[in-house]
């Protein structure tokens, strides 16, 4: 852990997959076509611009609905050949055009100005009421929490760092932690910004050594890791990881103490302890074997097998699983209806489940912090960090 002063490995070189429904282009981008003549041809004009303005995504089955809008206002009735089976997308656009049948160029037009018309003033009402509903909460660097719908949402914001969990952050997440347990939301939600969940403990924790030298430095972060993970075991709502990408680490091993994990099929768990010279934590130790069987719990915490979504469903680690195209829609509808259930039957229901491990998870989050403490001092440990930011390393 006696690590020169090292702040980052290279210019940051990521990049954001932009993941876009293939539905979204035609009826966003297609131009207007000089067929598209009549009494409210200027109206079409403008609603085709406005949709490229929407501020939010209207979804699928509007899309479609623009675009057999569209291409009846602009070419009539369809009569191109009907994809095939399997080219999906090609068939759902079919399908919606050729429903419209024979419904005159003019009806279509205004119909399609009318359908914008309604999105854009819901759209309008959304962004105007929601400084209101969804207020950022002040006082966090590095994190978004925002309430909505009787959801705390705690999102990891670092998304230039794939979310890497500085010292800084593991304080706030917990002072959220905190304030969700008093607040008057009825489930609380973790997620991370940008195309990472996260990627575990930020390796530049272990550069920053106070004046006790090393030792004083593995003794303090054994006591925020302690005190970090008891929050979770302490927590008294229903808590929701929404693993939005990759998982590594600390951000994986918690999970065990989430009562839902939903994933996006983009998501991987990933818990690389021996290879980094540590050991598992997060009562890991605990939570991995009863969870998934010992066999699979020593494949990811000892060998570090890194799982794709569908493998940590498997195995019980992940709740379900979401194409990473509708995740985030299909996963809020969810919470949405989930958080109108009652307040306090939820919270005691939480409570009986926790109730009969808590003791023995305080235990075992003190032992794996004790052990961790240890380890962190280690050769192999020093040698791994140190090989991650001398570029030699990457997971
Ligand atoms: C006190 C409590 C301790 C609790 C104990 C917890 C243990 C753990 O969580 S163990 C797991 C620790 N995590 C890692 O070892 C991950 C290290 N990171 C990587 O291997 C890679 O960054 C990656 C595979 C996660 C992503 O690779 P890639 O897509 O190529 O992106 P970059 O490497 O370019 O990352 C962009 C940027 O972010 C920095 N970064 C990412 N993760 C971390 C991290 N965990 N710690 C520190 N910095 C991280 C990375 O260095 C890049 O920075 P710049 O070079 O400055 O742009």
């Amino acid at each position: 852990m006696a690590l020169v002063g090292v702040s980052g490995r290279r210019a940051g070189c990521y990049c954001l997959r932009a993941v876009r429904s293939p539905l979204q282009v035609p009826a966003l981008q297609l131009h207007i076509s000089k067929t598209a003549m009549g009494a409210c041809q200027k109206d079409f004009e403008s609603a085709v611009n406005q949709v490229k303005l929407l501020k939010k995504d209207p979804g699928n089955e509007v899309k479609l609905k623009l675009y057999a809008l569209y291409k009846q206002a602009t070419e009539g009735a369809c009569n191109t050949p009907k994809p095939g089976l399997f080219d999906l997308i090609n068939k759902a656009k079919w399908d919606a055009w050729n429903a419209l049948g024979n419904l005159p160029k003019e009806t279509a037009r205004q119909n399609y100005v009318d359908l914008v018309s309604g999105l854009r003033s819901s759209s309008d009402s959304s962004s105007q009421v929601k400084p209101e509903a969804d207020k950022k909460r002040a006082g966090y660097d590095t994190l978004v929490i925002t309430s909505e719908d009787c959801i705390t949402k705690i999102m990891l914001n670092r998304p230039a760092k794939k979310n890497a969990l500085t010292t800084q952050m593991y304080r706030e997440i917990m002072l959220a932690l905190e304030a969700a347990s008093k607040d008057d939301s009825t489930i609380t939600v973790f997620t991370g910004n940008g195309d990472y969940y996260s990627s575990g403990n930020d390796l530049t924790n272990f550069t920053d050594i106070p004046p006790g030298g090393i030792e004083e430095k593995a003794k303090n972060s054994a006591i925020l890791l302690r005190d970090f993970v008891d929050c979770f075991i302490d927590f008294p709502k229903p808590l929701v990881a929404v693993v939005n990408g990759p998982a590594v680490g600390i951000s994986v091993t918690i999970l065990g103490l989430f009562d839902l994990v939903y994933a996006s099929d983009r998501a991987t768990f990933h818990t690389p302890f021996s290879h980094l010279g540590q050991t598992p934590e997060g009562c890991s130790s605990y939570t991995f074997p009863k969870i998934m069987g010992p066999a699979k719990a020593v494949e990811m915490l000892i060998f570090g097998k890194k799982l794709t979504a569908g493998e940590a469903y498997a195995q019980g680690l992940v709740t379900e699983v979401f194409p990473d195209s509708t995740f985030q829609k299909e996963v809020w509808t969810r919470l949405k209806a989930y958080s109108k259930l009652p307040q306090n039957a939820m919270h005691i229901s939480k409570q009986i489940i926790r109730n009969h491990e808590k003791e023995k998870l305080h235990a075992i989050n003190a032992e794996e912090s004790r052990i961790l403490q240890e380890r962190w001092l280690s050769d192999e440990c020093m040698n791994a960090v140190m090989d991650f930011f001398s570029r030699k390393a990457k997971l």
